[in-house]
């Protein structure tokens, strides 16, 4: 209560605003029939696991509406305290019968993620890209080089931020992004294994086709990614889509060459992994090709 006359009383807690309220606000149904949807389905990762091209070459179908960019709902708190219709107003418009996809590569290795989206839908389904765990270490590298290329920053050779007095270097960040097992247990506290689909990086890379043909499968969509939509382009190095007629490879970005390492650092490397993948292999019950 004010005790002098120019008192202000004191004002109640904020009452925090709860994320994932939907409100009246949210974008409401286009004229041309089309709406804003959560996405049913989301590609949480892995960073330099191939998420790019999946996303794409998941947009062949019909029957899929995919955000354009990633959206860091889950795991930016900036964006997560916008609540729900926030994170709708992000989605493409599409078809009712549509499934809207979203794809944030963070969203995997986040210990806070796999509550916050199953509290938006605990039937969401989940597509997890991985790769090598050594190949995406010196991808993850190369994205990190490329970014302090453009910023004018002090470039680090591969060797300075893998080793520490000789022997692999437990700090450098990227390797715990690579240790798939950690962080395919706080997902599997929250979803049950079968509502995530692991999708093989590497094959993707080398015949996509028969890796998109179980995403459908996963996804209950009815067949339709074929043959005709991928062709090897020899320049890139990679196979590129067909949509329609239309031929487009993805940005220059994707498919950059990784830097040489010596043999002796890649056995490390190798080592280090072997457990980890093993217990990774364990928790979903299916092994990899990994080195
Ligand atoms: N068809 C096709 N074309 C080009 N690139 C392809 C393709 N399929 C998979 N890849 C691999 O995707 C890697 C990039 O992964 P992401 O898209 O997940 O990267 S990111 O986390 O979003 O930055 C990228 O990693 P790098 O090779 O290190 O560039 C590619 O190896």
């Amino acid at each position: 209560r004010p005790t002098h006359p120019g008192d202000v009383p004191p004002s109640p807690a904020p009452v925090q605003p709860d994320p994932f309220a939907l409100n009246d606000s949210s974008p409401s149904a286009h004229p041309n029939g089309t709406l804003q949807q959560l996405p049913a389905v989301i590609i949480i990762g892995v960073r330099k696991g191939g998420t790019r091209a999946l996303i794409e070459m998941l947009s062949l179908h019909s029957a899929v509406a995919a955000a354009q960019n990633e959206v860091h709902f889950f795991d930016w708190e900036s964006h997560f305290q916008r609540g729900l219709p926030w994170y709708l107003s992000q989605m493409p418009f599409s078809l009712p019968e549509q499934t809207t996809v979203e794809k944030t590569p963070a969203y995997f290795t986040s210990a806070k993620v796999p509550e916050r989206v199953w509290r938006m839908n605990p039937d969401v389904k989940l597509l997890l890209i991985l790769r090598d765990p050594t190949e995406r270490v010196l991808s993850d590298y190369t994205q990190v080089y490329y970014n302090r290329l453009q910023k004018h920053k002090r470039l680090q050779p591969i060797e300075s931020v893998l080793l520490k007095d000789g022997e692999i270097n437990l700090d450098y960040r990227a390797l715990n992004r690579s240790l798939y097992h950690l962080h395919m247990e706080n997902w599997l506290r929250y979803f049950p294994l079968d509502s995530i689909h692991v999708v093989d990086g590497d094959q993707l890379i080398r015949d996509p086709l028969p890796e998109m043909k179980q995403v459908e499968r996963f996804l209950e969509l009815e067949p339709q990614i074929n043959a005709s939509n991928f062709y090897f382009n020899k320049t890139k190095g990679f196979y590129c889509l067909r949509d329609h007629g239309r031929e487009r490879c993805l940005h220059d970005s994707k498919g950059r060459a990784h830097p040489l390492v010596d043999p002796s650092i890649l056995q490390k490397l190798f080592r280090y992994f072997h457990e980890p993948n093993r217990k990774f292999f364990e928790l979903v019950g299916r092994t990899f090709n990994w080195s």
